[in-house]
């Protein structure tokens, strides 16, 4: 494999706080099109893993690699390239639902932005809450903004960090082949997930982080772990 086929890679990466290890090292390579999960118990750092990929939390030491160099998540290709949704993602409480849906389309320079919009709403059912502000939506309408900001614009690297969190079965169902439709297309997924289907559909190897250890398993094992 040439590093040209690897999209986003670790190297021997400590994750931690205040340069106190939480595992092992990690090293995971994802290759441009495939789908890589994150999978471990309350605490063990998927969270932490992915904000350190993101450069958001400083690393205790190793490397982030993005396409054969070292991450700068400040260049303006990563930010093109590489749409993010976080647990803890921000929302600006003076614009409505379909406003941030818009601010990134038009953002991202979405010629028929209007009709993105519409498009996500309809997707993630918002059509009923496009006009209010996100402190009057539920959490579920909430996390649905969020993912709907994340997939709205042009990306080749999806990293969402539990996206099943707070949504009924049949958004995420209707979410999970909208992730086998963008990997189709060699959208690249690095998904932090509990859940089972997720992994199933959409992913073909899992980082599973259990205790002290670090392992890479294939997906129907890291569905498997989380079952058991
Ligand atoms: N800012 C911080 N400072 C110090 N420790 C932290 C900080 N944030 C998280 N931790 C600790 O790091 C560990 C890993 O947290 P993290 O949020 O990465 O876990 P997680 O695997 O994503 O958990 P969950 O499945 O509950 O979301 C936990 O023990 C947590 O208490």
């Amino acid at each position: 494999m040439s590093s040209g086929d690897r999209q986003i890679e670790t190297d021997e990466l400590l994750i931690g706080y205040a340069g106190q290890a939480l595992c092992e090292p990690i090293s995971f390579s994802v290759q441009t099109g495939a789908g890589l999960g994150i999978i471990g118990a309350n605490g063990s750092g998927k969270s932490s893993l992915i904000r350190t990929v993101l450069g958001l939390q400083p690393a205790v030491s190793g490397t982030v690699i993005y396409c054969g160099s070292p991450l700068d998540e400040g260049s303006a290709r990563f930010r093109q390239e590489v749409a993010v949704q976080v647990t803890d993602g921000v929302f600006f409480e003076e614009l409505t639902v379909a406003e941030h849906l818009e601010m990134v389309a038009r953002g991202h320079r979405i010629k028929a932005w209007q009709a993105a919009v519409d498009n996500e709403l309809e997707f993630f059912q918002l059509t009923e809450v496009t006009q209010r502000l996100p402190q009057e939506l539920s959490s579920g309408q909430r996390r649905k903004l969020l993912l709907a900001a994340a997939l709205i614009r042009p990306a080749s690297l999806l990293i969402l960090d539990e996206p099943e969190q707070r949504l009924d079965q049949r958004i995420r169902t209707k979410l999970y082949r909208r992730l086998r439709q963008l990997r189709a297309k060699q959208v690249t997924l690095l998904v932090v997930t509990h859940d089972p289907q997720l992994i199933r559909e959409c992913l073909d190897e899992v980082v599973l982080l259990d205790g002290d250890q670090v392992q890479t398993i294939d997906a129907q094992s890291g569905a498997l772990w989380l079952e058991r």
